[in-house]
């Protein structure tokens, strides 16, 4: 213990009071080494003493035990340090570790070895004196000679020290001591009060410093778990669970470590003291120890530490994460520790919230599945129904289906404007609204042909291009409107719409010159078509009469004219019917003519010729025979649908038929007949066939239907009885039937026939005269589906030059 007088002359050196400033060391002082630890040094000490053989003598119980409890009873270690410091052969290993103990340890080490006049009892002296260990405190050197009483006795490394010096021959009146000096801090501390490595006084400052240590952890767990622990606590939790940490994953590596219990799980606490002795922290190994146990707190991370937040933080990172515990009340994560934590994170890495919930629905499978899934639609099922006795007592209205033929321009769209608009089935508004469109590119006359000519072709143009088709009823009949265009260019289109018609409507401009023309132009030819195609009803409509003021003179002349030219063509006179009108105007339309100049007409008006003109008779019983005039795509429920004339025979929905000449089936889904669904069709009517269960490019226009068990026979060439219009003789032609048309030839004459009985009149002819009947044999480049009773049109080089009636396979 230092001497008092030290203390009092001592400079007042200011420490650093919180460090030290325990008053809790008094306390633990009373208490003294614990039972447990007691019983623990004594049965080391008597291992110790044992195991330290010839070096036992020299070791007192003191060093032992606070050899012992320096290591924790490691009784091989405390053995390996008493050894060492007793001057016995240690290790190399130990050796190595000595640099660690304080020079004036090995000052003394060498002073024994090259200083052998050194008192042996000096050595002993030296190891218990403990004034090694003073020097590494906060010393003064007196000028003054201390108290006489006071033996200050050296030890053989001061003196080693100290021996080249002549000034350090100091004589004994003179001799000056090194005086510890107890700082104020340390007035009160256990090992001032005791003695710096007092024996047992040391040991049971170091049991309270334990005992502190442990009441000191578990008070920071109790804090933790309240909430409440400081800023080092935590900093100290970290450091436990981090070297518990690495205990863990050297037991998973299966490291030589794992075997070797962590002092820093048993003694977390420790670390934080700094009291430690300084022979404790001069042994060999403590510093390994210390080196071990501080190894984690180079890794320490702060990602922890937190404080309060600043205005900047507050807006970053905004409130505080409620799912990380916090240290108090007003504390938020530093923003860099969440910086890292979603740098770390890659979003890509796992399966995305869609994958895991196709994962979890089976979503594999259920894909499969989805590609596996076809809709079947469901056969559609035959009523069976007897459409011939159904239709008969149905007591529907007569079908008709006319033609609107004649020359271009000569007001055919015009006149079924008109009508349309007289019977109301297109409002006034509609037409209103025509009027205005055909104002606007200067063609306010074609408003009403607009009714008809629906697109943008045909209206820019001012010319009808393909068969219009309308409907309109009177109280007996259901009428089918076919506008067939007038020019030319068209006649194919104006075959088509006639090959579905009843009878003809041809329309003549009445106006000078127009008439004229339409003669030498296309009125003749529509005229021997409709013929050819065994129309012998007709309706010719001398129209424009308001350009000619209705002058009964021109339409004598022009009734006589065409009376002449139809019945050449084999129209039988009582079966033409002429009508003076006026398209444009309505009067004789619909309505009797309200015009004085018109006052020598009292006959029908178009609406009544129409009503009381007779119909072909329509062949029910017969095999389906329907000529196919268009092929179109429907919606999702109808993808493939057909339309045209049924020229013989009933259908139904679910009736299986044949296309041909495509030779493919199909099944009728649905029918609808003017625009309205029925379940069956007869013939003479034009009805719309959705289709199932065949390819779209098996049916094309010209095509025909039939029913599989009664088709049509595909030829190559066959015989027929030809009316001439032009000259013909053996030459390459165009054969038109219906719709359908292929190149071919007229292959052979093979005779002139009388026009009225059929009888061959000269076999084998050179030339067949314009109006003249002839059999002649037809050559065609592809099979087409004709039978006896169909009618074909031949043209040559763009002119209609006969119409057949075909009478067999040639
Ligand atoms: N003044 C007068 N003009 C008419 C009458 N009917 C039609 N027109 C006019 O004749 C012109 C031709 O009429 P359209 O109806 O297009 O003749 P179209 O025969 O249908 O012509 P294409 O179908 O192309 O052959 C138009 O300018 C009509 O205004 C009528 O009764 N009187």
């Amino acid at each position: 213990m230092p001497p008092k007088s030290g203390v009092q002359r001592a400079k007042n050196i200011d420490y650093d009071d919180d460090v030290y400033d325990d008053d809790d060391y008094y306390e633990e002082e009373e208490e003294g080494v614990p039972a447990e630890d007691k019983e623990e040094l004594r049965v080391g000490t008597i291992r110790v003493r044992e195991a330290l053989g010839e070096f036992e003598a020299g070791v007192s119980d003191a060093q032992i035990q606070e050899a012992l409890w320096h290591y924790y009873y490691d009784v091989g270690k405390s053995v390996t340090y008493l050894k060492n410091k007793l001057g016995g052969a240690a290790p190399k290993q130990e050796q190595k570790k000595e640099k660690a103990v304080s020079k004036f340890e090995q000052a003394a080490s060498v002073a024994e070895k090259k200083a052998p006049t050194a008192n042996p009892a000096g050595k002993q002296s030296d190891v218990n004196s403990g004034r090694v260990e003073e020097s590494a405190y906060p010393v003064v050197i007196s000028p003054w000679p201390t108290q006489p009483t006071r033996k200050f006795e050296h030890s053989a490394a001061y003196l080693y020290l100290w021996k080249d010096i002549r000034w350090g021959e100091i004589p004994p009146g003179r001799e000056a001591g090194l005086i510890t000096v107890v700082p104020p801090a340390y007035k009160n501390h256990v090992e001032y009060r005791k003695g710096l490595l007092g024996g047992s006084s040391k040991l049971a400052a170091l049991a309270a410093k334990r005992r502190k240590e442990r009441e000191d952890a578990q008070a920071a767990a109790n804090s933790t778990a309240n909430g409440e622990t400081d800023e080092a606590v935590s900093m100290l939790d970290k450091l436990s669970v981090k070297a518990k940490e690495k205990d863990a994953s050297t037991l998973q590596s299966g490291g030589q470590e794992s075997e070797r219990p962590s002092r820093a799980s048993r003694y977390p606490i420790r670390r934080r003291s700094p009291s430690r002795s300084p022979e404790l922290e001069a042994s060999p190994d403590e510093a390994k120890d210390t080196i071990e146990a501080d190894q984690p707190a180079v890794n320490i991370e702060f990602a922890a530490v937190r404080a309060a937040p600043s205005m900047f933080a507050s807006v970053l990172c905004g409130p505080s994460q409620p799912s990380t515990p916090p240290v108090s009340d007003q504390v938020f994560p530093a923003p860099y520790v969440n910086y890292k934590e979603y740098q770390d994170l890659n979003p890509f890495d796992g399966p995305s919230p869609d994958d895991i919930r196709t994962a979890n629905s089976n979503g594999e499978k259920l894909a499969e599945s989805v590609e596996k899934l076809t809709v079947e639609e469901p056969r559609v099922k035959s009523k069976n129904l007897n459409v011939v006795d159904e239709y008969e007592k149905s007591g529907m209205k007569r079908m008709a289906n006319f033609v609107v033929v004649g020359h271009v321009d000569h007001g055919k769209s015009t006149l079924m404007g008109g009508l349309l608009r007289d019977l109301k089935v297109i409002d006034q508004r509609s037409i209103d609204k025509l009027q205005k469109e055909a104002e606007t590119i200067g063609k306010s006359s074609f408003a009403l042909a607009w009714v008809m000519d629906e697109t943008s072709e045909e209206r820019s143009r001012g010319i009808t291009v393909d068969i219009a088709t309308h409907y309109f009823e009177t109280d007996k009949t259901h009428f089918t409107i076919l506008d067939a265009p007038g020019h030319k260019d068209f006649i194919p289109n104006m075959i088509s719409g006639t090959s579905q018609a009843d009878f003809p409507v041809l329309v003549i401009d009445a106006s000078t010159n127009s008439f004229e023309a339409g003669l030498k132009g296309q009125t003749k030819e529509h005229i021997l078509i409709a013929r050819s195609m065994g129309m012998q009803h007709i309706i010719v409509a001398v129209n424009k009469m308001d350009t000619i003021s209705w002058s009964k003179q021109r339409f004598d002349e022009i009734t006589k004219r065409m009376t002449a030219f139809l019945t050449e063509a084999s129209f039988a006179e009582k079966r033409i019917t002429f009508i003076p009108l006026a398209g444009l105007t309505g009067d004789n339309v619909t309505k009797k003519v309200d015009h004085h100049a018109a006052d020598w007409y009292t006959g029908e008006t178009l609406l009544e010729a129409l009503e009381r003109i007779d119909l072909p008779p329509r062949n029910l019983t017969k095999p389906l025979r329907l000529s196919v005039a268009d092929v179109f795509r429907g919606d999702m429920r109808s993808p493939l649908s057909i339309s045209g004339r049924i020229d013989a025979g009933t259908l139904q929905v679910g009736d299986v038929i044949l296309a041909l000449p495509a030779n493919e089936t199909a099944v009728i889904k649905a029918i609808e007949v003017r625009d309205c669904p029925v379940d069956y069709a007869v013939c003479g009517q034009i009805p719309t066939l959705h289709l199932s269960d065949i390819d779209p490019v098996h049916l094309r226009k010209g095509d025909i239907v039939c029913p599989p068990n009664a088709p049509v026979k595909l030829v190559k060439a066959f015989s027929s009885k030809l009316l001439a219009f032009d000259h013909v003789l053996p030459m390459p032609v165009e054969v038109f039937r219906s719709t359908l048309n292929s190149p071919g030839g007229i292959r052979t004459l093979s005779a002139k026939l009388n026009k009225f009985t059929g009888e061959v009149v000269k076999k084998r002819p050179r030339i067949v005269k314009p109006g003249e009947v002839a059999r002649v044999v037809v050559q065609l480049e592809r099979e087409l589906p004709i039978e006896e009773g169909m009618r074909v049109v031949i043209r040559e080089r763009g002119r209609t030059v006969g119409a057949g009636l075909m009478e067999n396979v040639a």
